[in-house]
């Protein structure tokens, strides 16, 4: 595939980790008290190359696409669903309208290949914002051959590298909407991570047993087709969804332009770990909102050496779970921040 794909640096600092270490021990508070909380204020630290970092301007960006694969009956839901819920996004009526709202984050939500083309509309600011980055209506059936051509897989990666370019702000959260997606993130953990198929598919929108034995079938036949589709780009093209490709390519930029990712779930997770085969460092600016209740999400987190913040039992996606520890994210840079230390506040530190 012929793709410029942005430069990933490394980002380890040794002594800034040292400082932010330093600087968080020293807060008015038993060491290590705040936790989970205190890895996350030094996450954003070491993202941002600063002891005092800030959070501007974010970003929640919603993937939009349709699976030929979901004619094969791997979904509880049918393909129309995509649509219709990108108008609802759009409106500001489903869960991640919503979250967004309440939590001050920029709604952009990208139609990268819905089988039925959301009309433009005007442009309203702060109003959810549609971005049309439509590679075809729909992938083809990947049970029976790749899903995306090499050259709109990388058009897809180009799309999300554009998107992101162009946002303000250094934070991006990261969702998706496709009808049949949960099949694109199982045979990506499965072809990538080497995870047995089996333990990699699930209920989705809400299969039954039986409807996640049929889903299994229709999979090991996609992995089949695309036996020879092995490396991270070729699978991302055989496997993949528009929608995911739009994310890889985001993550992408984001991470070659030092914003924070913050990760929903499953699907996201699935963008996230062909970009993290492509470009290590990625990983480094990720933060893991939540662990799913999507079965294979687990093995994902564990590809992808990830501890979520949060363990709700969402299984929406969206970009619901990454909204949701948004505050968590704000609150670690305040620690950071605003938190008096030890000298400062007249507190005796030290420890008996
Ligand atoms: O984010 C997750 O972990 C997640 C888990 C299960 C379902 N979803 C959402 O449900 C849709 C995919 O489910 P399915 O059954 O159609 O493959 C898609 O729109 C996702 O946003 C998302
Ligand atoms: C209603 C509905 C909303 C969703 N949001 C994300 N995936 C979804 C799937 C369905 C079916």
């Amino acid at each position: 595939m012929i793709i410029d794909l942005p430069f990933v640096a490394d980002l380890t600092d040794l002594p800034l980790t040292q400082a932010l270490q330093h600087k968080l021990d020293n807060k008015t508070k038993p060491l290590g008290a705040l936790g989970r909380l205190e890895q996350l204020a030094l996450r954003l630290g070491q993202i941002q190359g600063t002891e005092s970092p800030m959070l501007q301007a974010p970003q929640m960006l919603v993937c939009a696409g349709d699976h030929g694969l979901a004619a094969k009956g791997v979904s509880a839901y049918p393909s129309d669903v995509t649509w219709q819920m990108v108008e609802n996004f759009l409106a500001g009526g489903a869960a991640v309208s919503v979250l967004a709202r309440q939590h001050g984050l920029q709604l952009t939500v990208a139609d990268c290949g819905v089988a039925r083309e959301v009309p433009a509309r005007d442009v309203v600011p702060g109003a959810p914002r549609l971005v049309h980055c439509r590679v075809a209506a729909g992938t083809q059936d990947a049970s029976v051959g790749p899903a995306m051509t090499e050259a709109q897989c990388a058009q897809a990666l180009r799309n999300g590298m554009d998107i992101v370019r162009a946002m303000p702000g250094n934070a991006l959260l990261l969702g998706e909407m496709g009808i049949g997606n949960t099949s694109v993130a199982s045979l990506l953990l499965a072809r990538l991570a080497g995870v047995p198929l089996a333990e990699c598919t699930g209920a989705g929108t809400g299969l039954d047993a039986a409807g996640i034995a049929r889903k299994q079938a229709v999979l090991e036949q996609a992995l089949a087709a695309n036996a020879g589709a092995t490396q991270p780009l070729e699978a991302l093209a055989a496997l993949g969804g528009f929608e995911v490709a739009t994310l890889t390519g985001a993550v992408l930029q984001a991470a070659a332009e030092r914003r924070v990712i913050v990760v929903d779930g499953f699907i996201t997770c699935a963008a996230v770990l062909v970009a993290a085969r492509l470009a290590p460092a990625v990983l480094q600016r990720c933060v893991f909102a939540h662990r799913s209740g999507e079965r294979g999400h687990g093995h994902m987190l564990q590809a992808l050496q990830a501890q979520p913040l949060l363990d709700l039992g969402l299984r929406l996606g969206e970009g619901s779970g990454a909204a949701l520890a948004w505050p968590l994210l704000e609150s670690a840079c305040r620690v950071l921040r605003e938190m008096a230390s030890f000298q400062a506040a007249g507190v005796d530190g030290a420890m008996r």
